[in-house]
């Protein structure tokens, strides 16, 4: 990369009034910076005016300088007449994270190292790579030796506040803070976030108010509103702008950097940013320093880092014990990644960077990529974690995967490069659709982007802006993947019949042609087969070694909640992203179980055939406890299924007893019943045979309705009636002339039967009882009968329906 400067210096350090100490000039002429930075020229002397300042300026335009001068020079005022004593501290300065506070307490240990003055700096940050350096730093706070204190706002609230760790409880504070003379919040929009609000919060309250406080930050205008928090007193505004292009509005970004945007469908993604690094090598060829070599790639999450860090590495960087199959397998992946145009240009050595990573291994990649050998490509996978403040040389490329989740990132991240006046260049993914309406959004905060070329491999494997002539535009999806049904209008014509309905019906053929718009935009892309062989060499890495495999569906799934957590929601609507192409740019082997794929067209998505659960660790440690693992999960399983079966089996015995047990029941109910109903046929036949006396059924005949309530059983008479008529059978009786009426003929019978019970014993009553239970039932049998159609075995009619009897 070019390392031309760009005329954006202002004027020599001689010049700052009030004039800096010559031991202070002596140490920056010693940095070999012979001129300050605009912000400097700005800052430097409003702070030294003892003005509290807020500090705006773009991403690598000096603004650490511009506080930590005025700090020692601060310093050294308050402290000539009056050292401080052991356990006093003059200065303190916040930062986000760990990583900004080492760079930040780097830049002042040089400083002090070369003005020669009198002050011992500490950091104070979470996380020390080892308990020593954690014991170390407590009794160096506790001996007194530091004067000046820089940290991250967690563990500076334990050592200025005296919280005990871990209880949250209030101790004795480490130092004394009452002369504390320069408060710096650096990057100090983040810090006034409410990430931080408890730690800052308490921090300021232990402070006295008569101190100088500067708050810097390239989107310093973003916490306007919690300035006051800060406990600032009149301060002075320091905004240093960038001139744009044509010359007439302001930027938020260096002048040398140059923002570009390319929409592209999400799995087309991989492709792009391979194609991207590749490119660098191909227009620069080896011709050191004309050539980007040190990339930064983001992604909103640490899972998608570490994922993507997996797949990058084998595909960039790949060593034989990282390929199952060892170096012949490598030597055929290398063939396949070869026609893929991946291997020109040597070697990319890949890093990751997140906040889930052991500080020592954090550290540790920082400073590896920090010192990425001259002519060296290098690729650095981080979180936002990485983007803000750090200072790393000779970044040439920052690419965003996702655009960041808080959109104050975006200037950060991009200003990891293009800093000093070098030049830089920043890429941002944005997917066809809603998501281009992003361009807008930061040409409003003054982050103006010009879009990028697709880039394309030609038939040579080299890249270009130029797709290839046999590159077809496929036609438009049916089903578009916003989860939108997509009917056609004419069922909605009949909806349309009253004024809310029209609406209604309005509102959806919107809502359909939006969306037709929407799939037509994301399949408008001419078809990139090599990207698709690229995405299917990364599933096959995924395949087949489970320390990928076991991070895809993590980092996808992270990756849809992070972006439905968009600061700019009306933008990133986690709806319209297309997720499918989403998973298939992550290479996932199948598509997670995951609520926000409801309703999606998930049928796009082709599974891999593998079965996962025999991916393995290519570590054969690891496998092996795997295996371990697996075969006692195994044993587990079948133990648990011979309990389950035991335990089913017992369901089923008892479950079966119990059945024979209702069924016994059932047996002994039916085979009573079939008793009682046999008694009752002999009993009804006997009555039959009795009632057959013509006079009684004359009688039945004209009385019929009090034939039926007496033989319904309601009224026991006609029993006595029936066994009268025997009776008189039985005597030879001669019949009436006059026929007689029911009612007389069971007057008579039941005289009879006073007589007779008077005479006689009571057996035959009873004997009667059970007759006239018989009279009921065969009423009741025949009346079934009939109703099944069928005749009953007994002649009997007594002349009425029950319709008729029940009306009447
Ligand atoms: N006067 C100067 N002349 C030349 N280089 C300078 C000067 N001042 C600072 N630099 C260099 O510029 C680079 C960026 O400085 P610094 O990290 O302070 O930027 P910054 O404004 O704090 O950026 P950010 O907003 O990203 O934190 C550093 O490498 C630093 O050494």
């Amino acid at each position: 990369m070019a390392d031309s400067v760009v005329p954006t210096f202002g004027g020599t350090w001689d010049s700052v009034r009030p004039a800096l100490p010559s031991s202070i000039l002596t140490a920056v002429a010693s940095l070999g910076f012979e001129r300050m930075t605009p912000v400097q020229e700005a800052a430097i002397p409003a702070f030294l005016q003892n003005s509290d300042v807020i500090v705006e300026a773009a991403t690598g335009s000096g603004k650490t300088l511009s506080f930590v001068l005025p700090l020692l020079v601060l310093l050294q005022r308050a402290t000539q007449r009056k050292p401080l004593a052991t356990g006093e501290i003059g200065a303190l300065v916040l930062s986000p994270t760990r990583e900004l506070a080492k760079q930040t307490f780097s830049v002042l240990t040089t400083l002090l190292e070369l003005s020669g003055l009198p002050f011992t700096p500490l950091l104070v940050v979470g996380g020390s790579a080892s308990a020593t350096a954690t014991a170390d730093e407590m009794a160096r706070v506790r001996e007194g030796a530091a004067d000046i204190l820089v940290g991250t706002p967690g563990r500076l609230e334990d050592v200025v506040c005296g919280r005990k760790k871990g209880s949250g409880m209030r101790g004795r504070p480490s130092v004394r803070s009452a002369r504390l003379e320069v408060l710096v919040l650096d990057e100090a929009d983040r810090l006034l976030d409410m990430g931080f609000e408890a730690s800052l919060t308490a921090i300021l309250a232990a402070l006295p108010k008569q101190r100088r406080t500067g708050l810097f930050s390239a989107t310093m205008s973003e916490a306007l509103g919690q300035l006051v928090r800060a406990g600032l007193r009149n301060p002075v505004r320091v905004q240093v702008q960038v001139r744009g292009p044509s010359g007439d509005s302001s930027m938020r970004i260096p002048a040398t950097l140059q923002v570009r945007y390319l929409v592209c469908p999400p799995d087309r993604k991989m492709a792009q940013l391979v194609r991207l690094l590749r490119q660098g090598h191909q227009q620069h060829g080896d011709e050191e320093g004309s050539r980007p070599h040190k990339y930064i790639v983001y992604f909103s999450t640490c899972a998608a880092v570490d994922y993507f860090y997996r797949l990058l590495k084998r595909l960039l960087d790949p060593k034989p014990e990282a390929v199952p199959g060892g170096q012949p397998a490598m030597e055929r992946e290398q063939r396949a990644a070869s026609e893929l145009g991946l291997d020109a240009g040597g070697p990319v050595a890949v890093y990751s960077l997140h906040g889930q990573m052991v500080q020592k291994k954090r550290q540790m990649t920082f400073d590896a990529f920090t010192r990425l050998p001259a002519g060296d490509t290098g690729v650095l996978l981080a979180t936002d974690l990485a983007s803000r403040g750090l200072d790393i040389p000779d970044v040439d490329y920052v690419v965003q995967w996702d655009p960041p989740t808080d959109p104050k990132s975006f200037a950060h991240r991009c200003g990891r490069t293009a800093r000093a006046g070098r030049r830089g260049q920043a890429l941002v993914f944005l997917s066809p659709g809603a998501e281009e309406t992003y361009v807008d959004f930061l040409a409003v905060r003054k982050i103006p982007m010009q879009p990028a070329p697709y880039l394309w491999l030609d038939a040579q494997g080299c890249v270009t802006t130029e797709a290839p002539e046999d590159a077809v535009v496929p036609e438009p999806a049916e089903d578009s993947d916003d989860g939108e049904e997509t009917s056609d209008g004419s069922q909605d014509d009949d909806a349309a019949e009253d004024g809310s309905q029209k609406l209604k019906s309005m509102r959806k053929q919107q809502k359909r042609k939006k969306s037709k718009r929407r799939a037509a935009a994301a399949s408008s892309f001419p078809a990139d087969s090599r990207s698709t062989v690229l995405l299917e060499l990364l599933r096959q890495y995924s395949a087949g070694d489970r320390e990928i495999y076991g991070r895809s569906s993590v980092a996808f799934v992270s990756f849809v909640q992070a972006y439905a957590k968009h600061e700019a929601s009306f933008i990133f609507r986690l709806k319209e992203l297309p997720l499918i192409e989403a998973a298939q740019g992550f290479a996932l082997l199948h598509l997670p179980s995951m609520p926000e794929l409801r309703g999606r067209p998930t049928r796009r998505f082709v599974n891999h055939p593998v079965d996962t659960d025999l991916i393995p660790y290519l570590d054969a440690q690891r496998e092996a406890q795997r295996q371990v693992k697996l075969a006692k999960e195994r044993e587990e399983k079948a133990k648990e299924k011979g309990r389950n079966k035991k335990k089913d089996k017992a369901k089923n015995d008892a479950w079966s007893s119990a059945k024979r047990e209702r069924e016994k029941v059932r047996e002994i109910k039916i085979k009573r019943l079939r008793q009682k109903d046999e008694r009752a046929r002999e009993q009804e036949e006997e009555l039959m045979q009795r009632i057959n006396d013509p006079e009684v059924l004359e009688a039945l005949r004209r009385d019929p309705l009090l034939a039926k309530r007496m033989l319904s059983g309601r009224d026991k008479s006609l029993r006595d009636a029936v066994l009268l008529a025997a009776d008189r059978r039985a005597r030879g009786a001669p019949r009436d002339a006059e026929p007689r009426t029911l009612e007389q003929i069971v007057a008579e019978a039941r005289a009879l039967r006073q007589q007779s019970r008077g005479s006689s014993s009571d057996s035959s009553g009873s004997s009667g009882e059970e007759d006239w239970e018989a009279v009921a039932r065969k009423e009741r049998i025949a009346r079934k009968m009939a109703a099944r159609g069928k005749r009953p075995r007994f002649e009997f009619n007594p002349g009425f329906s029950d319709e008729e009897g029940e009306n009447q």
